[in-house]
């Protein structure tokens, strides 16, 4: 391949893995070997400056705008960092200043590098006024209604010498804790989880339904201060300004005179960042004095008067002691490997502390499905490499060969019968997954079906929480959502359990209590005025998920006609397509499901939607559709629903070709308004509306 050829592979490439991560919040290789494919396509250029294209990656802001929310331009572009994961370079990147400032004193700011997205916040007069991404640098999207939920970020700022309008930039980033709880409610819905804490906030950032935002705790730091008065004369100055009015301002922060502190303080924060609640990659450099900034000013895509070090990701050698087969809530098998350091090869597992990586021992390590250890190539007892980066879960990444000969290993089989319940597994067409396909018996997926049930968008049972399900399952109390209602007082006093957790090593006790096993009762008791949607997303039946149970328990008003209902009847509700039916109908077609909404409407749960009949007012919206988006004056969505219904009008979900009106509010997508605009769909305002209904 000639250079001009590799140029066009590499920029292809990028730009895949580019759109990916800023538009999908997913990584599809490692940030080093992203960063090597960039490296790799500069050095090419900078040899053959006549084939760099201008939109080259090297030569851009990687980001991307969505079309989700309203498009909006940077009053100053927002740029990336140029970064660097070796000591020279950062020496070379100090050659580069010194000759830049002609001599001149400077000083550094050593900053951490915060893993997660650029936002940057505009206030006028003290008022937080908009929040926007960073986009492709140029222009971002306007996510305000998500940054306010952000509590540490201060709505309105009062202080001295604050002009009428400035910006403050900063990193949005997800706490380990929050990710971790996040994580855990994707697992419990079934929904594909956030690799690392940085997809997690950038795909949160950018969610339709600030509430939900809301829940998922975001946080953010700031770290620079922007308007169009000078009115600091050094980066340290903005920083304790920013502090000092109230801002979330990150203190590890540091002034230093020379190249060889900055590699110091990268030092210092080598081991000691793994212990912040955050994640961070790296540090970041910055010169201190603003005049020497301008100075030194900007490449199209990075300012020159900073440079962020990266930290590699630690990857270590450790040992292949055996591999575990988990069986998840959806029966899909995955197989963990169990490691040991190289050091304990011949220690019993038992007594095996792990591998030291980035602070914490690891022992265990995610091999993903079978096609993964066919491209490893792993054998037990084989010498592997461990690697813990921005990823939270250890990952092993490829196998040391030579050293299988010094030693005995073993093929790694993977088992053909499920290790919880002996059913064959399968494997559906086009998947990776092997799964076991006896969900009516198999224990990890009955317990995963109550862990569902009693989950926050299904019937909100949390006084059940992690732990006492797996008692009640254990000790055959429980093992299908019906049985929670015949639990009672003396079956539940007394009852303990310690429980053994795997990946901590640690044991928790579980006992029942006077006061615990009385607010299970009443938590149970309460479930049953739960509404008839949630029940039905509690059920778990496959693809239908909290919004799916919303629209077909407005449609059919009861259980019994969802059961009663065939493959043309289910298809004819709006955006319910064969594939939920197939679902629902297969779901009905196995007695054990049928027992069990059975034994829940014995029971008192809500089997029957109570939305009132809408009273009908009149019927001048007879034969028109609507669909309503965004933020009303006077009502909310739920009531202005009832209001089209009660005048005979019809609510749709989508825009499409049929839709006859479009009620908008305030903040609604602006893509759906551009579609709307495109179909000839009238739209319509709040005030027009009720001229309409009079
Ligand atoms: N794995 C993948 O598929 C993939 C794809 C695209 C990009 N990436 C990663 O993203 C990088 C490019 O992203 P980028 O342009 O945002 O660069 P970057 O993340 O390397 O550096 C710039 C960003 O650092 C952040 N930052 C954190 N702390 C900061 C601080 N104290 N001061 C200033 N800025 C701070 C800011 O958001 C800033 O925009 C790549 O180098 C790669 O590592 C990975
Ligand atoms: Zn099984």
């Amino acid at each position: 391949m000639n250079p001009e050829q590799r140029i066009e592979e590499l920029s292809r490439q990028i730009e895949h893995y580019n759109f990916r991560y800023y538009q999908d919040s997913v990584s599809e290789i490692s940030d080093f070997d992203f960063d090597k494919l960039l490296k790799e396509l500069k050095d090419l250029e900078d040899k053959h400056p006549e084939f760099r294209k201008s939109d080259s990656p090297t030569q851009r802001v990687g980001g991307t705008i969505t079309k989700n929310f309203e498009t909006v331009y940077h009053r100053y572009p927002m740029l990336s960092l140029d970064n660097t994961y070796n000591e020279q370079e950062l020496r070379n990147f100090d050659d580069r200043v010194r000759r830049g400032l002609d001599g001149e004193a400077y000083e550094y700011i050593c900053e951490l590098k915060f893993d997660g997205i650029s936002l940057s916040f505009t206030y006028e007069n003290g008022v937080l006024v908009r929040g926007i991404t960073r986009g492709d640098g140029t222009r971002g999207d306007d996510i305000t209604n998500n940054v306010k939920t952000i509590r540490s970020l201060p709505l309105r700022v009062k202080g001295e010498n604050l002009p009428p309008v400035f910006e403050v930039r900063g990193e949005g980033f997800m706490p380990f804790s929050s990710f971790q709880k996040l994580n855990e409610d994707m697992d419990t819905l079934g929904e594909n989880q956030y690799a690392n804490p940085r997809n997690a906030a950038s795909g949160s950032f950018k969610l339709q339904d600030s509430a939900e935002t809301a829940r998922r705790n975001l946080d953010c730091y700031l770290y620079s201060f922007l308007s169009d008065d000078i009115i600091f004369n050094s980066h340290e100055e903005s920083l304790l300004a920013l502090k000092s009015w109230g801002f979330n301002v990150s203190p590890g922060w540091r002034k230093v005179q020379t190249i060889d502190e900055v590699i110091e303080y990268i030092h210092e924060w080598e081991e000691k960042r793994t212990t912040l609640p955050l994640a961070t990659d790296g540090i970041v450099i910055k010169i201190n004095s603003f005049e020497q900034q301008r100075e030194l000013g900007f490449t199209a895509k990075s300012p020159r008067w900073a440079i962020s070090f990266k930290y590699k990701a630690e990857n270590k050698p450790a040992i292949l002691r055996s591999v575990n087969y988990q069986v998840g809530r959806t029966g899909a098998v995955t197989p963990v490997a169990n490691l040991s350091d190289v050091s304990e090869r011949d220690l019993d597992y038992k007594k095996v502390k792990g591998v030291h990586l980035s602070g914490t021992r690891v022992k265990r390590a995610t091999l993903h499905n079978a096609n993964e250890i066919l491209r490893l190539d792993i054998r037990i007892g084989d010498t592997v490499f461990v690697e813990k980066s921005g990823e939270i879960i250890p990952k092993i990444t490829g196998v040391d060969t030579e050293k299988r000969s010094q030693y005995i290993t073993q093929a790694v089989e993977f088992p053909t019968k499920c290790p919880e319940c002996g059913s064959e597994l399968m494997r559906n067409e086009g998947e990776v997954a092997f799964f076991c396909p006896n969900d009516s018996h198999c224990p990890p997926q009955l317990k995963g079906r109550i862990e569902h049930y009693i989950h926050r968008k299904a019937m909100n049972l949390d006084s059940l929480g992690e732990g006492k399900i797996e008692l009640l399952f254990d000790l055959g109390l429980v093992s299908t959502p019906a049985d929670l209602y015949d639990l009672t007082e003396e079956k539940l006093l007394g009852l303990e359990k310690n429980i053994f957790n795997e990946e901590t090593g640690k044991t928790k006790k579980i006992s029942f209590r006077e006061k615990t096993v009385e607010n299970i009762l009443k938590g149970i008791e309460l479930s049953k005025t739960a509404p008839f949607k949630n029940v039905l997303f509690g059920l778990g039946i496959r693809f239908v998920g909290a919004t799916v149970a919303d629209k077909l328990a407005s449609y059919f008003k009861s259980i019994d006609a969802i059961r009663a209902a065939s493959y043309d009847e289910l298809t004819a509700v709006p955006e319910i397509g064969g594939r939920i039916a197939m679902s629902i109908e297969s779901y009905f077609s196995v007695p054990e499901n049928q027992l069990l909404v059975d034994r829940l409407k014995a029971a008192g749960v809500q089997m029957e939607s109570n939305e009132k009949p809408v009273e009908l007012e009149s019927n001048v919206l007879e034969g028109k559709t609507f669909v309503i988006s965004g933020v009303f004056e006077n009502f909310d969505r739920d009531e202005l629903k009832i209001k089209i219904e009660a005048n005979g009008g019809r609510i749709l979900s989508g825009v499409s070709g049929k839709l006859n009106f479009l009620l908008a509010g305030a903040n609604m997508g602006p893509s759906k308004l551009e579609k709307a605009r495109k179909l000839g769909v009238t739209i319509l305002s709040e005030e027009e509306f009720l001229g309409m209904i009079g």
